[in-house]
């Protein structure tokens, strides 16, 4: 069973269209990436698979009782509010401090408890955000553009570190970038979205397709090369479960 699915899902904002007729399901362990312009439409079609907002259309279904972590695009607290590491993991409600330790061992924020959350560089607070995600034991996690402010190594190594929790959880990723091609080669499956689904597949079906190619010709290369770079260990092979991926 899907964990989550979108069928004909289509959202307006006033008589603007940002999403037409869109289905997609993500499947227990699978990494998928959203890719697409700006303004196609990724934040909102991210926001009606977490609830945040009801489609004009369609529906989202989702696994009864799924453990669903989501990792925002900003924080949606005041950076200015005093406030610790530690008390942020702890909101909205108290966790088992042996969860958040394991959660800060897994994301590489150990030491950071005491911090300020207004200190942070911009990979520390992804790492805290992912975190906290985390804390629910995810069978999904949903990150909107994780990486924004990174610079090309430090998400090559996000990425990495997604794929490494990808296979220690067996949670299912689903993400939202415009860096599409070192995220690409981190997903198993690439859906882009202009407004609707212009096509999806595996990283490579979707580099060659046409309507890829004519939304974005070759992309950027440089953060590529840096990740396959440092990429030395073996990926599962979902090349083929998905290639025939049936929507219906
Ligand atoms: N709450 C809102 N009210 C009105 N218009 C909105 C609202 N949220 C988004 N929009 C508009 O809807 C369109 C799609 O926005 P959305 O944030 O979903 O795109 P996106 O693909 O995530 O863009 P980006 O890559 O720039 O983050 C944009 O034109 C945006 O201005």
């Amino acid at each position: 069973m899907s964990l989550i699915r979108a069928d004909h899902v289509s959202l307006a904002y006033g008589r603007q269209t940002v999403l037409s007729d869109v289905s997609l399901a993500i499947e227990p362990g699978e990494i998928v990436t959203l890719v697409g312009p700006n303004g196609s439409g990724k934040s909102s079609l991210v926001k009606v698979l977490t609830g945040q907002i009801r489609p004009d259309a369609g529906q989202v279904r989702r696994k009864p009782e799924l453990r669903l972590g989501y990792v925002p695009q900003k924080l949606a607290i005041d950076q200015s509010l005093p406030m610790t590491v530690l008390r942020f993991l702890n909101l909205p409600r108290r966790r088992d401090p042996e969860a958040i330790r394991r959660a800060a061992a897994e994301t590489g924020i150990e030491g950071l408890e005491q911090r300020q959350v207004a200190d942070l560089s911009g990979g520390q607070m992804q790492r805290v955000l992912l975190a906290r995600a985390l804390l629910v034991s995810p069978e999904l996690l949903i990150l909107d553009e994780p990486t924004q402010g990174l610079d090309q190594p430090g998400e090559a190594a996000f990425y990495r570190h997604l794929e490494r929790l990808r296979d220690s959880l067996g949670c299912a990723v689903f993400m939202v970038s415009h860096d599409l091609h070192v995220v690409m080669s981190a997903s198993d499956r690439v859906i882009c979205l202009n407004h609707h689904v212009c096509c999806e597949g595996t990283p490579k079906v979707v580099r060659d397709a046409p309507e890829y190619r004519a939304l974005f010709g070759q992309g950027t290369q440089g953060a590529l090369a840096l990740y396959q770079h440092d990429h030395d260990h073996h990926h599962h092979d979902h090349e083929h479960d998905h290639q025939g991926h049936d929507h219906a």
